[in-house]
């Protein structure tokens, strides 16, 4: 069996998805505003969970609100190679036939897992503790990110993980391990690598414990709680015992607050701009961008605050209004980890400095996006100034320019929002893998007033 999995072609699934990436060019012309309402897709992490919770428990899941984004779709067809039916998804409806604590089945391939590092985290904790071999994969972006940060610790809960001998994937894990129950201090405050061993403590003996440095978001905690799993937290530290089932139920994705985020710094840094974003998430461990934004003076209203599958939301209302740099206060990092590519541009467009410091993560996500949006911010004429761990940005003038997002999502949809002030056109760059996040970006954009069209570029 094993033979059979580690031999299969991953280079195949590695060259359609260079065919798929050709140049898609983001053309934006200057100024305008946005207004209006929208509901952004559904929330990512949430998204993941729910496909790997579903096809754990028992019984038939229902998702609504799901991310048909690349990222989740590879998580999908990761668990229907296991032996899981999945219905879906369909206007974000997906039906999970759920299979048990027990019941994934050994893949007949490698696991294809995209730009999605999400994806290979928690499932690396996951097959970790199954009877059966697995491969995990990724496109040459997720190939070149650090997985030591996981594959360290699930060793020292006696799993057997081959990765290169740069401590990157593919992630080769040999079945029928004997995992134990550690307890772990993280290095990092990682929510996928908390997430990822709280997943393994499923199939250890005795105790997993994992203390973060600094709160992390904690969809997996409320999820597993959700279905009805039992999880501990006692301050800093979460802990899980095996021996527990999920039983199915219904998950209902809010609107990713990560993409709420460009309409939220788009909205602030847009004159006339007055935007109201429907049924966003708003957990604490998730809402950094907001205390940022407030903290350099933007408008934003927080409306009809309410609950909706085991996660808070509400709809968020933001208007124009000048922003200030600050130091961005530490703590706040983790809780906005994801936005900090548009909050560089909000940076970008407030009066005087802004700095960032204790974001050295940003170096290892899709791209390197201190390095990437100071580039880029650089072409526009501001004086973006890179630092290991973050960046100093002077607001001023953004011009016009060509800038490259190095195939990273969020950088793609930053430079775009950086258009409204911007005193010309700004084109980017390796914008397909839009597509792993939030593949209606363009068409939501234009709705609400962006000046923005996507083209086939040459692959120069
Ligand atoms: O757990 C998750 O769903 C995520 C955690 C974060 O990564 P880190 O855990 O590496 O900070 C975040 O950047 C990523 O987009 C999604
Ligand atoms: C870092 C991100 O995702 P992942 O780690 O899942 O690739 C992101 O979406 O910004």
């Amino acid at each position: 069996m094993r033979g059979n999995v580690f031999s299969t072609n991953w280079k195949n699934n590695q060259s359609l998805n260079a065919m798929s990436n050709s140049n898609v060019i983001f053309r934006v012309q200057p100024g305008g505003s946005l207004r209006g309402e929208a509901r952004v897709p559904g929330d990512k992490s949430v998204s993941h969970r729910s496909i790997m919770l579903g096809s754990l428990a028992e019984g038939t899941t229902r998702v609504s609100g799901f991310l048909q984004a690349e990222d989740c779709l590879a998580t999908m067809n990761a668990f229907r190679a296991m032996g899981v039916e999945i219905e879906g998804p369909v206007e974000g409806c997906v039906t999970i036939h759920g299979v048990g604590m027990h019941g994934l089945k050994a893949p007949t391939q490698e696991l294809y897992l995209g730009n999605s590092g999400t994806s290979m985290r928690l499932l690396s904790g996951l097959l970790s503790g199954q009877a059966f071999d697995s491969v995990l994969t990724g496109d040459p972006s997720l190939s070149r990110r650090p997985m030591k940060r996981v594959t360290n610790p699930l060793r020292e809960m006696g799993a057997e993980i081959e990765t290169t001998a740069a401590g990157t994937s593919p992630l080769k894990i040999k079945g029928g391990a004997k995992l134990k129950g550690i307890h772990y201090d993280m290095p990092v405050a990682s929510a996928q690598v908390k997430s990822c061993l709280l997943l393994a403590g499923l199939y250890a003996e005795g105790e997993t414990s994992v203390r973060e440095p600094a709160p992390t978001r904690d969809h997996t905690e409320r999820m597993l709680t959700g279905f009805g799993y039992p999880v501990e937290r006692e301050g800093d530290v979460i802990k899980v015992r095996p021996g527990g089932k999920l039983t199915a139920c219904d998950v209902d994705v809010p609107s990713d607050i990560s993409s709420a985020a460009f309409f939220m710094v788009g909205a602030s840094i847009a004159e006339g701009a007055d935007v109201t974003l429907k049924h966003v998430g708003i957990n604490p461990t998730r809402t950094g961008v907001i205390d940022i934004l407030k903290l350099m003076g933007a408008d934003i209203e927080i409306i009809d605050p309410r609950e909706a599958g085991g996660e808070p939301v509400a709809d968020i209302r933001i208007k124009s209004s000048p922003l200030h740099g600050i130091d961005i206060p530490e703590a706040l990092v983790p809780l906005a980890i994801d936005e900090f590519p548009v909050l560089f541009v909000a940076a970008a467009c407030a009066e005087g400095q802004t700095r960032l410091t204790g974001a050295e993560e940003l170096r290892v996500k899709e791209s390197d996006r201190i390095q990437v949006m100071a580039d880029g911010l650089q072409i526009l004429g501001i004086d973006a100034q890179p630092t290991p761990d973050g960046m100093i940005v002077q607001g001023g003038k953004l011009g016009s320019g060509k800038v490259d997002s190095h195939g990273d999502h969020r950088i793609a949809m930053a430079f775009s929002i950086a258009a409204l002030r911007a005193s010309g056109t700004i084109e980017i760059s390796d914008c397909a893998n839009v597509n792993t996040s939030f593949p209606i970006f363009v068409e939501l954009a234009r709705g609400l007033g962006l000046d923005i069209v996507s083209i086939e570029g040459e692959i120069v």
